[in-house]
């Protein structure tokens, strides 16, 4: 099963769909990558601070996948924020992962009191430049910093990856998005299995389309138009969760599961986050 994708405002392309790796480390997550991709995964998402950019790199070795067919982001840790710091981890990103250039870069948390996203942005759009980076981004940013960014550089960031999940589905912030032609990429889509693959009305619109609750939940991301992440270190589970392209949900089906909303979940809030 290969996902659709989506065109970004700069010419590029993402999948709709994509493999969560955090977590996914060593041997265990080298196989895991490795089978996802021969599964049908197209877009993987890893970070420096997963620690596991190598082992995304062995996974794309051993691959017979089109180097061009696949999507890799990786995002800017919090302790290289700055210009020439950017530049400098850029390069450690790119040298783990073995790779001529990363599709997608993105600067992982804003950390407003340190005070240098902009210097960082700046940065990724001189790599994007030099051809090291095809596409540019950012992660847990608010419709407040990414003003910033467009309004000091005249770039826009591409994506902007932040929680989204049924029990926080970001209303405004995705309309922000779309008034900028920037995709949402939905962090944690399953909310990490909590208990929202238990709620009634989880089980009812799955039950209706013979689908996994797991499943419903990632249909609802497609049908925001969000490219949701999922991450899985069973191979079932990775394969159930990409298995989300023959069937759609109804607009009513939607807003009943988008009701489950009731904030963040975990405290990742953007205006005070530290993560270095
Ligand atoms: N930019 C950012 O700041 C952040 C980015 N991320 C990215 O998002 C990715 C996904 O988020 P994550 O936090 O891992 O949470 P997810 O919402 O993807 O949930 C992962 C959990 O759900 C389980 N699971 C996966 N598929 C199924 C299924 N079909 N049925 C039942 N359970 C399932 C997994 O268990 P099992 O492995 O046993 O299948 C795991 O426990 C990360 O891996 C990372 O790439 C995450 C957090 C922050
Ligand atoms: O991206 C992830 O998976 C995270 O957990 C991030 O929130 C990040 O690694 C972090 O903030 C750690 O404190």
């Amino acid at each position: 099963m290969i996902a659709p994708a989506y065109a970004l405002r700069d010419g590029n392309t993402i999948p709709a769909i994509g493999l969560g790796t955090y977590g996914l480390d060593d041997q265990a997550g080298i196989d895991a990558i490795t089978a996802g991709i021969a599964d049908g995964y197209r877009l993987i998402d890893t970070a420096f601070n997963y620690g596991n950019e190598e082992a995304v790199g062995e996974a794309i070795r051993r691959t017979d996948v089109d180097r061009s067919d696949l999507v890799i982001a990786t995002k800017l840790p919090g302790k290289h924020h700055g210009f020439d710091e950017t530049i400098a981890s850029f390069e450690q990103s790119r040298m783990r992962l073995d790779l001529d250039w990363v599709d997608l870069y993105l600067i992982h948390w804003p950390l407003p009191r340190l005070g240098k996203y902009l210097d960082s942005w700046r940065a990724m759009i001189s790599l994007r430049e030099k051809g090291l980076v095809r596409s540019i981004g950012v992660s847990n940013f608010t419709a407040e910093m990414l003003t910033r960014l467009i309004d000091s550089t005249g770039i826009v960031p591409v994506v902007n990856q932040v929680e989204l999940h049924p029990y926080f589905p970001q209303e405004e912030l995705r309309a922000f998005h779309d008034e900028h032609d920037i995709r949402t990429m939905s962090w944690s889509p399953l909310a990490k299995r909590t208990e929202l693959l238990q709620e009634p009305v989880i089980a009812e619109v799955a039950a209706a389309h013979g689908v996994t609750p797991a499943q419903a939940v990632l249909r609802w991301h497609i049908e925001l138009e969000a490219v949701p992440i999922p991450k899985s270190s069973d191979a079932a589970r990775r394969r159930e969760n990409l298995d989300v392209f023959g069937f759609t949900l109804t607009t009513e089906e939607v807003d009943a599961i988008s009701a489950l909303s009731r904030g963040r979940i975990w405290g990742g809030d953007p205006d005070t986050h530290e993560e270095f």
